[in-house]
């Protein structure tokens, strides 16, 4: 007998990242090839005509997993039973920008956003927030929910895994060795240029990649700026911020949380005060997902070099909750 559909609830899916994201999701690849799904699409009214473009396109797929589709303006229709949620609708980041300047723009959303999903969604809904600066994004929305209490706020995360992802494609390349060789990498804290990209406990088949590379110029001055500033590297290129990866980044990120993972992941979830983090402040740490649900790592050594950039990443963060306070 197949499996009962799992709502999935996107915003912003007229959008570019919703654009990239939402066949691979009625494909299958984010919740599995045996697991059929129900789109319920949020965007803004003057988006509903593109919206139903896309579902006109998702229609043309024929896809066997795709058990039905819903286009709303309303969050409380978007998100009504929904087993996951991809907060992707917000502005993006135009050339010149830091993401710090979306805060108060992309703020508003997330309170109402939250609220809504802690009013309609399932009670063990899982909320990804693509949508930046998505660390304090997501922040907002587990208080919005938290204040509702109907729902997890510990579900309630960030996307760094597009940070992660750029790191190891970064580290494939500088130690000539294959992306599915490297594991145990982890990205601290926010999703910015502050992020830490930490590859001392890296391995690849076998043996210790800071080891192989050895070479802390290259890790200070080059690999951490280069993932660091990536995004704006893209907005350079093409004039638009990414959108393939970062639909890709979702898909592995909520892939992982639900079906498990071998590998450390890096989530951006609301901290319980592990390495010194202050509980509710969405930071990356190294998770492993297992049955559905997710655990920080525990035990492992900060070094005098990563204490000072995880305090860094940290700062910022607790900058932008302070900046928000008044939202919450
Ligand atoms: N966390 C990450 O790694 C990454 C995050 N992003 C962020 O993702 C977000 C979306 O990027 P794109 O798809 O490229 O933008 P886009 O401008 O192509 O699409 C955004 C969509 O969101 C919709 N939208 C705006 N406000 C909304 C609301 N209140 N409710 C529902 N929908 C709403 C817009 O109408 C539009 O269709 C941006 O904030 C961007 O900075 C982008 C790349 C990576
Ligand atoms: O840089 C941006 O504005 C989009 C983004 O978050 C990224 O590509 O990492």
């Amino acid at each position: 007998m197949s499996k009962a559909p799992m709502r999935v609830a996107v915003t912003g899916a007229a959008g570019q990242i919703g654009y990239s994201l939402l066949f691979r999701i009625a494909s299958g690849e984010m919740l599995g090839k045996d697991q059929p799904v129900i789109l319920q699409l949020l965007d803004l009214p003057q988006a509903q005509q593109a919206v139903k473009g896309v579902m006109m396109e998702l229609d043309d797929c024929a896809f066997p997993l795709l058990a039905g589709m819903v286009a709303t303006d309303d969050p409380n229709v978007a998100f009504k039973d929904a087993d996951v949620c991809l907060l992707v609708g917000a502005r993006p980041r135009t050339k010149g920008m830091e993401r710090a300047d979306l805060l108060t723009a992309n703020g508003a959303i997330f309170t109402v956003q939250g609220k809504a999903i802690a009013e309609n969604a399932k009670e063990d809904v899982k909320v990804l927030v693509v949508g930046n600066p998505c660390n304090t994004n997501a922040y907002i929305a587990a208080a919005a929910a938290k204040k509702v209490g109907r729902t997890n706020p510990n579900n309630y995360h960030g996307m760094l895994r597009l940070d992660h992802n750029r790191a190891l494609s970064q580290l494939a390349e500088k130690t000539g060795r294959p992306v599915s060789s490297l594991s145990k990498l982890v990205v601290w804290g926010n999703h910015s240029p502050t992020m830490y990209a930490d590859y001392r406990n890296c391995v690849s088949n076998g043996d210790n990649v800071k080891a192989l590379i050895n070479d802390h110029a290259w890790n200070n001055d080059v690999f951490l700026p280069t993932v660091g500033k990536r995004g704006a590297a893209i907005i350079e290129a093409r004039g638009l911020s990414s959108a393939a990866s970062a639909a890709n980044a979702a898909i592995d990120h909520i892939r992982d949380w639900v079906l498990g993972s071998d590998d450390w992941v890096t989530m951006g979830v609301p901290s319980d005060g592990s390495y010194g983090i202050p509980k509710g402040i969405v930071f990356g740490f190294p998770c492993e997902c297992k049955g559905g649900s997710f655990k920080i790592i525990q035990g492992l050594e900060i070094d005098a070099y990563s204490q000072e950039k995880i305090a860094i990443t940290l700062k910022e963060l607790t900058d932008e909750a302070e900046a928000v306070k008044d939202m919450l």
